[in-house]
């Protein structure tokens, strides 16, 4: 029986090969769109513990989080103003309730760096989510052949895109120098089980490399949860986010707290 990843990633591939517009097409004016702000830079320069806070509307793990019709400007604004670095957008539209036009949507009411967090297979979709405002794309390890890294990864720098390279093991890390990832993401869920195992982001920390920014995902239910991840530059946290009422201070909430574990941190360290 196939595992939830290899399903999607399936899904991906069949959609891929159903495309028919052309890279040569697509790749037409992309140069002459303005490049967004860089979630590498963003990650680095942030304070503490940086928050980029996620619209998902579903996910195949747990189902719907808001109602379908739920608008992405609304809240990924609230992320804004609630001091988020960062914005990821699902544009997986039957696992995950998401389009491209959310992140096209999201690109028109925030200044912030957005990440397209999809299960890119297929070069044409760089060039998509750089046209839809994107600053960076996902890359999954567990999903790609060392060769597809390499060469997606290219073609999103060739056209001003970031890659964020996600891992779940630390032999998926010499994918991260064949990428060239500007951002490394630890994602604590098994994708192949749905599992979150929250020790997971901290145990590869000290492996991550020195270049990339380091990007803890998945599995934090709320601002207690942010202290065993010290040592990364930002947390991608999603369904917190989508489930909360008041998504602004849910997110400040996150957002201080991940400013205060480094704080805590550097108060230890200096006595
Ligand atoms: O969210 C899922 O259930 C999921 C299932 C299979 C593949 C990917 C999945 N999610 C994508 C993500 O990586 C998360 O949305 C992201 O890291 C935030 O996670 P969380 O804060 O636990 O919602």
């Amino acid at each position: 029986m196939a595992d939830y990843l290899t399903d999607i990633v399936a899904y991906h591939r069949r959609r891929a090969a159903l495309d028919d517009e052309s890279f040569t097409s697509l790749l037409a004016g992309l140069d002459a769109i303005e490049p967004r702000p860089s979630l590498r830079s963003a990650l680095l320069a942030s304070a503490g513990l940086g928050v980029v806070a996620e619209f998902k509307r579903r996910s195949p793990s747990k189902g719907w989080f808001v109602e379908p019709e739920t608008d992405v400007a609304t809240r990924v604004s609230a992320y804004e103003r609630a001091g988020a670095v960062a914005v990821s957008v699902l544009t997986d539209t039957p696992h995950f309730g998401g389009t491209l036009a959310d992140l096209e949507r999201a690109a028109q009411h925030v200044e912030l760096p957005i990440v397209r967090k999809d299960f890119i297979v297929d070069a044409r979709e760089l060039l998509r989510a750089r046209r839809a405002g994107a600053s960076a794309v996902l890359l999954i390890a567990a999903a790609l052949q060392p060769e597809e890294v390499a060469s997606l990864a290219g073609v999103a720098h060739d056209v001003g895109l970031e890659v964020l390279l996600e891992i779940h093991e630390l032999s998926e890390l010499e994918l991260a120098e064949l990428a060239a990832a500007d951002v490394v993401g630890v994602n604590q869920r098994d994708l192949t089980s749905f599992r979150v195992d929250t020790d997971r982001a901290r145990r590869v920390l000290a492996a991550l490399p020195p270049g990339a920014a380091r990007l803890a995902e998945s599995g934090v239910r709320g601002p207690d949860d942010l202290a065993g991840l010290v040592g990364f530059d930002g947390v991608l946290i999603g369904e917190a986010c989508m489930r909360a009422r008041d998504p602004y201070a849910t997110v400040r909430a996150l957002v201080e707290r991940g400013a205060s574990v480094h704080q805590d941190l550097r108060h230890h360290e200096s006595v």
